[in-house]
């Protein structure tokens, strides 16, 4: 071995240049670090030493293993408020610091890592870092999740929800009364956004399947999206290239769909030959989006728009729907409850079914699970993360220099102490309705489950009206169960794992959380309930 190092060593003096650079890259290194350590904007903040130095990627770590939310959380209860999770970025977890992040005049602008979840159609309102050229497409874009077009929307998500049950039923009468319901959520989502924003289904859960492999697809878009957007610099080599790789076939068939359904809506628009065009629907709005210069919207922007909506819209939606039935049905009080708040409604003729979301307004205790099941498990657990411009900014009590990066984390905020009391760990809907009117609006304040401020969700009423309109028609003509888990159950996992990232035998699902916290292999055994 000494022999062997003396002779390494012999050889390379002979190339003196070769020696020169070993030793210069090793001296910037250690410069590099020394300066991330004691000299960078971010220096007296702690976190995990590799990440303060920048010679390890702990978010890359984060989107490969998929457990961002519990480990997040594990470095704030060890670290405190503000952690340096990267070289240049700082985790805060304050609801102070909401308004100062997120805040409307002067917005922080969006960090590149959102570049990543740009689709083949080019920006979108989501990827868009750039704040001005933002709020002209939000502004161009706005109509089409107005709340006029609400009799619409209402109609069509209960058309997905009638093909939603109707599968239920025939997989109950064909004695297939235990199922995946994550999955079958899911294929309710996609069929729900393909209604709202092309005026028809993809006929998912009429068909009773993805026949093209849609929902894995979307998933590793996703997932893809969040690994490589932690690397800016990859992530736009990785979207160039894969811009120059043949589409996989069954994202062929996607986009040959959504392009079908735009062609059929400009013929006709011609065939009417008017401006007014009838439809009062997403589409319509979209396709009569203007730019800034008053050009009409191209199909290429609006592919982008409609596509926004599949991939921003549907994964949380089913996500939420899959936290409240674990959450709710996983503790019997709080099922009866629900169960019976939704009878007793039923039965005094308050509410019938279609619910209209009006008549949702009807159902306080499952208003509450709702609101309890986007904090706990808000579909987006991963940083909401914003540059600092210039002149800097204090942020929780903090100097922060231009070009620093902040974020929160909405699963991490929504388990502290200062947002929701000492039981914030806790599920318990009867928080919302013992708080009184003031406390109430400061828990909705922190809630950050949709985002806050200029870059706040659009489409959360859209979704609030889907879940409040389905789930108590789901809670009130079935009855759930979870298929415990055991080596002869279907699940994929011999182990379930909760949103916190708790493994246990009980646990009816597997969640990786990533840019969402994602479910899978939620078996449930579903019949039909004597008052259906
Ligand atoms: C429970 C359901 C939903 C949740 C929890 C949710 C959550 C979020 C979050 C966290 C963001 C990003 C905020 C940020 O990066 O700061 C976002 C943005 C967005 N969401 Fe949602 N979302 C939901 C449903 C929907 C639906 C149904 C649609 C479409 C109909 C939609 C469309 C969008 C769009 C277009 C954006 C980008 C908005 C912008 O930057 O201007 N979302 N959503």
């Amino acid at each position: 071995m000494t022999a062997f190092t003396f002779s390494a060593f012999h050889e390379l003096s002979c190339y003196p240049g070769i020696v020169l650079g070993i030793i210069i890259l090793g001296l910037a290194i250690v410069a590099y670090t020394l300066y991330d350590l004691f000299f960078h904007p971010l220096s007296g903040i702690p976190g995990p030493i590799g990440a303060r130095t920048g010679l390890w990627s702990w978010k890359s770590t984060r989107a490969a293993r998929k457990d961002m939310g519990w480990k997040l959380l594990e470095l704030h209860n060890k670290y405190g408020t503000v952690v340096r999770i990267a070289r240049n970025e700082a985790s805060i977890c304050d609801p102070v610091a909401i308004n100062q992040i997120y805040r409307f005049k002067s917005p922080l602008e969006k960090t590149r890592f959102y570049e990543s979840l740009q689709g083949l159609d080019g920006p979108t309102s989501i990827s868009t870092v750039d704040n001005k050229r933002h709020a002209e497409m939000r502004r161009a874009e706005s109509p089409a999740y107005a709340t006029k077009l609400f009799a619409d929307f209402e109609e069509k998500i209960d058309a997905s929800c009638a093909d939603l049950t109707e599968h239920l039923d025939q997989c109950i009468d064909a004695g297939k009364g235990t199922m995946d319901v994550g999955h079958v959520l899911q294929m309710f989502a996609i069929d729900a956004v393909g209604e709202l924003a092309l005026g028809k289904s993809f006929g998912l859960c009429a068909t009773g399947k993805d026949t093209h492999n849609w929902l894995p697809m979307l998933a590793q878009f996703l997932e893809i999206a969040c690994l490589v957007g932690t690397q800016p610099i990859i992530a736009s080599i990785f979207r160039r290239v894969a811009q120059m790789l043949p589409e996989p076939s069954n994202v062929k068939i996607l986009t040959g769909i959504v392009n079908s359904r735009i062609d059929s809506r400009l013929k006709e628009y011609k065939a009417q030959e008017t401006t007014y065009h009838g439809h009062q629907d997403m589409l319509e709005k979209l396709m009569a989006a203007q730019n800034p210069d008053g050009s009409e919207y191209s199909l290429q922007q609006v592919r982008a728009a409609v596509g926004s909506v599949l991939g921003a819209g549907s994964d949380t939606t089913a996500i939420i729907m899959r936290a409240m039935i674990r959450f709710v049905v996983g503790d019997a009080e709080i099922y009866r409850k629900v169960q019976k708040e939704i009878d007793d409604a039923v039965n005094c003729g308050g509410i019938q079914f279609p619910l209209s979301y009006n008549d949702a307004d009807k159902l306080p205790y499952f208003q509450a699970c709702l609101k309890e099941t986007l904090r706990l498990h808000p579909p987006v657990p991963w940083t909401l993360s914003r540059s600092i411009g210039a002149g800097g900014a204090y942020i929780s009590g903090r100097f922060f220099a231009k070009g620093t990066e902040v974020s929160m984390s909405p699963f991490v905020l929504h388990r502290c102490g200062e947002a929701y009391g000492d039981d914030a760990a806790v599920f318990r809907p009867e928080r919302w309705l013992e708080a009184d009117p003031e406390q109430r609006k400061t828990m909705e304040h922190n809630n950050l489950a949709f985002g806050a401020g200029p870059r706040v969700c659009i489409g959360k009423t859209i979704g609030m009206l889907e879940v409040s309109k389905v789930m108590p028609f789901l809670f009130w003509k079935y009855e759930v169960g979870f298929t415990p888990r055991s080596a002869t159950s279907p699940h994929t996992h011999k182990v379930g794992r909760a949103v916190d990232g708790c493994a246990s035998m009980a646990e009816p699902y597997f969640v990786t959380s990533q840019w969402v916290a994602l479910q899978s292999d939620f078996w449930c055994d579903i019949s039909r309930r004597r008052v259906a």
